[in-house]
């Protein structure tokens, strides 16, 4: 049976460590699978997401359109607000994490953009920088971006210097708790 742990700081609750093993999506999305392929590996975390399009730095990739909100953190869920976090329920969700991002995931708007450094290439791997929603992160892992500027171990924008935050686009409640963060150590 599943435990779950309540963090008491926001009533959000830590679901059990996953094996790697996403329940197939149950809402199916046309425009989604018009730009998206997914890579599905029989390894634990190995299934990755990949562009069926090119497009222009900072142009409109998806919508966001059928999240689901949830009380429990798990290595699925995307946080999108201070205190409030959503599943994607849709193939979004095989967006491997990078250091050397190609997507953007705004979740105010609920709206996925080409990142505003370069153009996306046909059959790119997709990634985003999870650190740009979440602050906290029930499983952190190694990465294997393979960037130069690989930041290594990926946890929560809380275990990240500010110094290397600033090199990434954030979500507003990421850049607002940073910020904050700087303002009770000064
Ligand atoms: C939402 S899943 C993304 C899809 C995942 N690769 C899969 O096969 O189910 C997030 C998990 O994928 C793995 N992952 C994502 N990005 C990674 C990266 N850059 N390096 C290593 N593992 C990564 C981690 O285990 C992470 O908890």
């Amino acid at each position: 049976m599943a435990t779950t742990l309540v963090d008491s700081r926001n009533g959000v609750a830590h679901g059990d460590k996953s094996n790697g093993s996403i329940a197939p999506s149950k809402s199916t999305d046309k425009d989604l699978s018009s730009v998206l392929g997914v890579h599905k590996s029989p390894d634990a975390f190995g299934s990755y997401a990949f562009s069926k399009v090119s497009l222009p730095a900072g142009s409109f990739f998806a919508r966001i359109t059928n999240p689901i909100p949830t009380s429990t953190i798990a290595y699925t869920s995307v946080q999108v607000s201070r205190d409030k976090h959503i599943e994607l329920n849709s193939d979004l969700v095989y967006t491997n994490h990078s250091c050397d991002p190609n997507l953007e995931y705004d979740m105010e708007r609920f709206e996925v953009r080409v990142g505003k450094d370069r153009d996306l290439r046909k059959g790119e791997k997709l990634g985003f920088f999870y650190p740009s929603t979440e602050w906290e992160m029930v499983q952190p892992f190694e990465c294997n971006c393979g960037s130069e500027r690989c930041i290594g171990l990926v946890e929560g924008a809380n275990k990240i210097d500010s110094e290397t935050l600033r090199g990434y686009w954030l979500n507003r409640h990421i850049a607002e708790l940073v910020a904050e963060r700087e303002r009770s150590r000064s």
